[in-house]
């Protein structure tokens, strides 16, 4: 696909997602004429026909009905990646910093738990930067993961991402969603990649991504749902970080239960990836705490009932470019035991997935 046909639609008033589906070589772009449409409440995901969502953190989604749909084979293009070197921003980082040590404070105090607090770090894009040319090197610099532009008229800027979590998968009639939190860096002092044998997790991540698992499980028990496949956890590398990962399997074929995917999207968004446990106080937490709109970021997105699949991802490694302006989103689960010198790290790596794509 070229830039043209991403320009083209954007000055047609078009509503636009452009994807890559993780270890797929086909890439996709979507169309909606009319703009796109914010769903009413009572939507389900079984209702929608062939299309696209996008759904803030907190509201209801946009839906972008497929008026025109068209594939291009990815041809592999230069994945060399620089790190890109960040000038820390202090004040930033005492502010975050201390939102951190409230969280440890709050959780100490209970009810509260864990919390996934976030911030934002805007830089200028290099000059001549294009939005398709960017989604392709993403594409090739993370096979894993799902891969994504999108554009909205009634949503200022594109927003594009490389995400490793899936939240609903409905495949071939089989259900899957993951359980993945906790982070370390994926390459060593020398920028050599590490192996997921090499992680070394501590009792913070096991217990951080243990919340989300519970989560997930919490949810079946909710629909009384006791036939799933628990795979995990384990390491995963997403290129430039590892995490932990649980896979919950449910064949909705076997056990004829074909509203499964619609049932769980409502129950599990926010995820504890995302938003914390319990998840009601993590939300206030969060809504009182961070000074940026979370908007998109730790939403979900992807395309619906397209050949009858669904794959949506939590819109996370994501960012909403306005203009020449890049606005990068990351965020980091707080426990007891956070350090929050080492969260803002993390939230560091996290920006470098796509700043170290998108910034060269
Ligand atoms: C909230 C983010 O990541 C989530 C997913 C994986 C690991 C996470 C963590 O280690 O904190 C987060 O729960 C983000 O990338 O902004």
């Amino acid at each position: 696909m070229g830039e043209n046909s991403w320009e083209d639609g954007i000055s047609r008033g078009s509503a636009l997602a452009a994807w890559r589906l993780p270890h797929a070589s086909e890439a996709f772009l979507l169309q909606d004429f009319q703009g796109g449409s914010q769903l009413a409440e009572g939507w389900n995901v079984a209702d929608l026909p062939a299309g696209f969502l996008a759904a803030p953190f907190i509201g209801l989604p946009y839906f972008l009905a497929s008026d025109s749909l068209n594939s291009w084979t990815l041809t592999s293009v230069s994945t060399s990646i620089n790190i890109v070197i960040d000038e820390e921003d202090s004040s930033k980082k005492q502010e975050f910093k201390s939102w951190v040590s409230s969280a440890i404070e709050a959780i100490k105090q209970g009810p509260l738990q864990k919390v996934v607090l976030s911030r934002t770090d805007v830089k200028e894009l290099p000059a001549g930067f294009s939005i398709v040319a960017a989604l392709e090197e993403l594409a090739a610099a993370y096979p894993n993961a799902f891969v994504c532009a999108i554009s909205i008229p009634a949503l200022a800027g594109v927003w594009m991402c490389a995400t490793p979590e899936i939240l609903v998968e409905q495949k071939d009639g089989v259900f899957r969603t993951i359980s993945l939190a906790g982070t370390q860096s994926g390459v060593d002092d020398h920028g050599n990649a590490l192996s997921p044998a090499q992680a070394r997790w501590s009792q913070k991540e096991i217990e951080e991504q243990a919340f989300v698992s519970r989560y997930i499980i919490d949810c079946f028990k909710k629909i009384r749902l006791r036939e799933y496949t628990e795979l995990g956890p384990k390491t995963i590398s997403t290129g430039n970080l590892l995490h932990l990962k649980t896979e919950y399997i449910v064949d909705t074929k076997a056990m004829d239960f074909p509203q499964l995917p619609g049932l769980m999207l409502g129950l599990l968004h926010p995820t504890s990836a995302v938003c914390g446990t319990p998840k009601q106080e993590a939300i206030e937490f969060i809504l009182k705490t961070e000074t940026h709109d979370r908007s998109m970021y730790s939403g979900y997105l992807g395309p619906v009932n397209i050949g009858g699949n669904t794959h949506l991802f939590v819109n996370l490694r994501t960012v909403k470019i306005t203009g020449n302006q890049a606005e990068f989103y990351a965020g980091c689960g707080i426990t007891e035991d956070s350090d929050p010198e080492k969260e803002w790290q993390e939230t560091q790596m996290k920006c470098q997935t796509l700043q170290r794509v998108l910034m060269q």
